[in-house]
């Protein structure tokens, strides 16, 4: 769903073919991504999965939990996130870089059904706006620092900017996307290493900041950071374009997806540790510090002030929050308009174009803005994470669970109306008591003593209620049918999705055997995308 670099020397589609097959064939969101498409390197594959990491909402959030719960309890909580984001990344980067498919292609046969998954599109939407919001808070705050700018004005600036760069700009922002990432690690980590040596007291203020150790407190701590997990699902927007894995690429392919899939945590971790550390340091040495302390745009400039003249440090942090928001807001925008618009195809069968769903998603995100969500962070973001962890830590258990252990859930993915039942209990039940129970206890309604605990409840009940209701149902609402009606293999040699390319009796181009099913009524082949939107239902196979 996100922009890939360099990926120049594409086939495009010809010019008669209807807008939801070009817009789909220019970087195959919403469909398998063809082996012919994927000629990178995993190296090439794994930096740009990497690069758009460069986001400052980590900063503010670590800052944040620091300033709420102290540092003792922060650091722990960051450990607490980490940790839960890489084991249940893992399972999903490798089914992404494997059978080369978008998180919710994977999430619909990993125990949510066809239809069941338009829900965790909605999960996705919500972390799109809902971090839009931050990031662009975060420029507003940088504009209004650097230019005198309204806040309630740089909100609406850093909102329109977005539209006309994801409508014509997604080449050029690429690019940027490449080369802002050493002029990020300058800016940004050069100058957090010379703070250190030049005051070296400020590490030992830092770790004695705030309250002691307490449990409840990590583990809100937590919560806050673990609205993040939904971030997986922009890695693997990347790692679905990993080439086959074959026998001499092995331990370079698994290399790559373990740090670009699960592994972007690390730098995600780090960053929020930074933030953290900045905030302290602001409050000790700078008065009225504590108001401001969790701003970006503040941090980077005590820093670049230890060094640089005045009018270049503000420069220098203004042009760092600038460029590092207006790059990932690019992202979320346009990640946001394709999940609504993948929902909204699934469920009125037809495809509507994006530019809808850009404004819609953007509106909602200017909303929050303009409601001032910079200032009630932990509790916006806490309660997202209910949302987000219900959703990606059921699919991380139906693929550790029901499909490795208990086999109980087909191995191989399966996305392809007509393939699938149109809801499976067994995610999208689990998914919906996880999220339920724990918004549940996130607001007390279960007790105060228990409020800390939601994100335990949430990822409890996601881990173990997969298997409990695979069982429960004997693995039945998977597949409604098993065969697809093709007399081609589906993998080579190696278990790689095949090459093999078979034309779509519809939309006359050539997609390559995953992507493709019989035609129920015709005796052709029928691509997934024609499939989703087929109104009468004319080529869906029947259930066995
Ligand atoms: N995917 C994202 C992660 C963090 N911040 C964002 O704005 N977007």
């Amino acid at each position: 769903m996100t922009v890939e670099p360099s990926l120049d020397d594409r086939t495009t589609a010809t010019p008669a073919t209807s807008t939801a097959t070009r817009e789909t064939l220019e970087d195959y969101t919403l469909r398998f991504a063809p082996r012919s498409y994927r000629k990178w390197s995993t190296g090439v594959v794994a930096v740009s999965a990497l690069g758009g990491i460069a986001y400052l909402a980590d900063f503010a959030i670590g800052a944040n939990i620091g300033i709420s719960y102290g540092t003792t309890n922060a650091l722990w909580g960051i450990a607490i996130f980490a940790v839960v984001i890489f084991l249940t990344g893992l399972p999903l980067a490798y089914y992404a870089a494997r059978y080369n498919i978008d998180l919710d292609l994977i999430t619909r046969g990993s125990g949510f059904g066809y239809y069941g998954s338009v829900v965790t599109n909605v999960i996705f939407a919500s972390f799109t706006f809902i971090f839009f919001a931050l990031e662009g808070s975060i420029m507003a705050q940088g504009l209004h620092l650097g230019l005198h700018v309204p806040l309630w004005l740089g909100y609406a600036v850093s909102t329109l900017v977005i539209f006309p760069l994801v409508i014509y700009g997604m080449r050029v922002l690429s690019t940027l996307q490449v080369w802002t990432t050493p002029l990020w690690l300058i800016l940004m980590v050069l100058p957090f290493g010379y703070l250190l040596v030049s005051h070296p007291s400020s590490v030992s203020t830092f770790f004695s900041y705030g309250p002691h150790a307490d449990f409840g407190s990590m583990l809100l701590a937590a919560g806050v950071c673990l609205s993040l997990i939904a971030q997986i699902a922009e890695q693997i927007d990347y790692l679905r374009f990993m080439p086959p894995r074959t026998p001499s690429n092995s331990r370079r392919w698994w290399t790559a997806v373990l740090l670009a899939g699960p592994g972007w945590v690390i730098f995600g971790a780090l960053k929020q540790v930074i933030g953290l550390f900045l905030a302290v340091y602001i409050i000790a040495q700078v008065d009225g510090g504590s108001a401001i302390a969790n701003q970006p745009v503040h941090q980077f400039l005590e820093i670049y002030r230890g060094f640089l003249p005045g009018w270049l440090a503000m420069t220098l942090a203004v042009v760092l929050v600038v460029i590092s928001q207006v790059k990932i807001n690019v992202t979320n925008a346009y990640s946001g308009s394709l999940a609504w618009t993948n929902s909204y195809t699934r469920l009125t069968r037809h495809y509507p174009g994006r530019l809808v769903f850009l404004g819609f998603n953007l509106v909602i995100a200017l909303v929050l803005m303009e409601a001032n969500m910079f200032d009630f962070l932990n509790t916006i973001l806490g309660f997202y994470a209910n949302c987000g962890m219900a959703w990606i830590v059921v699919v991380a258990s139906d693929i550790v669970f029901n499909k490795y252990l208990l086999r109980l859930s087909p191995r191989e993915p399966e996305f392809r109306r007509g393939m699938l039942y149109a809801v499976n209990p067994v995610g999208f039940v689990s998914m919906a008591l996880a999220a339920g129970v724990s918004i549940v206890v996130f607001f007390g309604g279960l007790g105060s003593g228990i409020k800390p605990y939601s994100p335990l409840v949430a990822i409890g009940l996601a881990v173990v209620l997969p298997p409990v209701l695979a069982i429960v149902t004997r693995g039945k609402y998977y597949l409604r049918r098993v065969d697809d009606g093709l007399d081609l293999p589906m993998y080579d040699e190696h278990g790689n999705p095949s090459g093999e390319v078979l034309t779509c009796h519809v939309c006359r181009q050539e997609y390559e055997r995953p992507d493709m099913t019989a035609c129920a009524t015709h005796d052709a082949a029928v691509c997934s995308l024609c499939l989703s939107t087929d109104k009468i239902a004319d080529h869906v196979l029947p259930a066995h």
